[in-house]
């Protein structure tokens, strides 16, 4: 069955009605066609470097889980690649499907992965506050990694072992120590391409780093994303599954490749 027929059946409520921003041309997720994106010989190898003492906790905020970061200092940035200097982690997050047929948000040549990992980071050089940098052009980079069932994945378990403690919507615990660094391919290989965020305020400010090679995860470990609950403690449970956004348009846009 084709994604879109079924993907759409399995909206999440926040997507039934397509939230669509009026007049938007640079709009994500959207469909990387191999093919039709164009080698940047110019493209810089993106420089990765984050301090794993600046990780602070885990919370469910009933869409994802994610992992927020001390963004108070450029302690853990990238710098490099598409990027005109240098952006600061502030959190990072998943998006995976109920089963292992879909839950990507972005898709290569149409096929779908059964997870996504975004790790966000802004302007801090041009904007004085991340909720600034949000509305502007160039105020966000999100380097997007697909996750492909195969092997466990063990920098990946730390993370899994504290989901149950986050379970419910607006819970959250300490967690320290983490490198995010192990969640990305060492292949330096990259898609970019100008786009937005995936949820509200869907504003057109995000510079898509999409990484050519998948990590790979286990099943156990897809299955534990997916016992994580939409839902606050007390109200009727809804599993966290489908918490993507279907593919946008690609309008006027180039995919760059920083590989032949
Ligand atoms: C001030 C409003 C910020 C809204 C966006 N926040 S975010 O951290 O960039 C984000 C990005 C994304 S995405 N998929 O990277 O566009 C998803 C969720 C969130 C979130 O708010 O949890
Ligand atoms: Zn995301």
């Amino acid at each position: 069955c084709s994604r879109k027929n079924t993907r759409n059946a399995a909206l999440h409520p926040l997507w039934q009605s397509p939230l669509t921003i009026p007049g938007g041309t640079r709009q994500s997720p959207i469909n990387i066609q191999w093919r039709d994106s164009v080698y940047d010989p110019f493209l810089k190898p993106l420089k990765i470097s984050y301090d794993p003492t600046t990780c602070l906790h885990i919370w469910n905020n009933g869409y994802s889980f994610l992992v927020e970061f001390d963004d108070s200092a450029d302690r853990s940035i990238i710098v490099g690649g598409p990027l005109e200097n240098q952006y600061r982690l502030k959190q990072f997050h998943f998006h995976w499907g109920a089963i292992n047929d879909w839950g990507s948000e972005h898709t290569v040549d149409s096929k779908f992965y059964p997870a996504e990992l975004h790790l966000v980071h802004w302007n801090a050089v041009d904007y004085p506050s991340f909720e600034d940098a949000v509305m502007e052009g160039n105020g966000l980079a999100v380097i997007g990694v697909f996750l492909k069932l195969g092997a466990r994945h063990e920098g990946l378990q730390t993370l899994v072992d504290a989901l149950p403690a986050v379970r419910h919507k607006d819970t959250v615990i300490e967690f320290d120590e983490f490198d995010p660094s192990c969640l990305i391919p060492s292949c330096p290989d990259y898609w970019t391409y100008a786009g937005s965020l995936t949820t509200p305020p869907l504003t057109e400010s995000v510079t898509w780093i999409i990484k050519k090679k998948p990590i790979e995860v286990d099943e156990d470990q897809l299955e534990a994303f997916r016992m994580l609950l939409f839902t606050s403690d007390g109200e009727e449970e809804r599993r966290m599954v489908d918490n993507f956004r279907p593919l946008q348009p690609l309008m006027n846009r180039t995919v760059r490749s920083s590989f032949r």
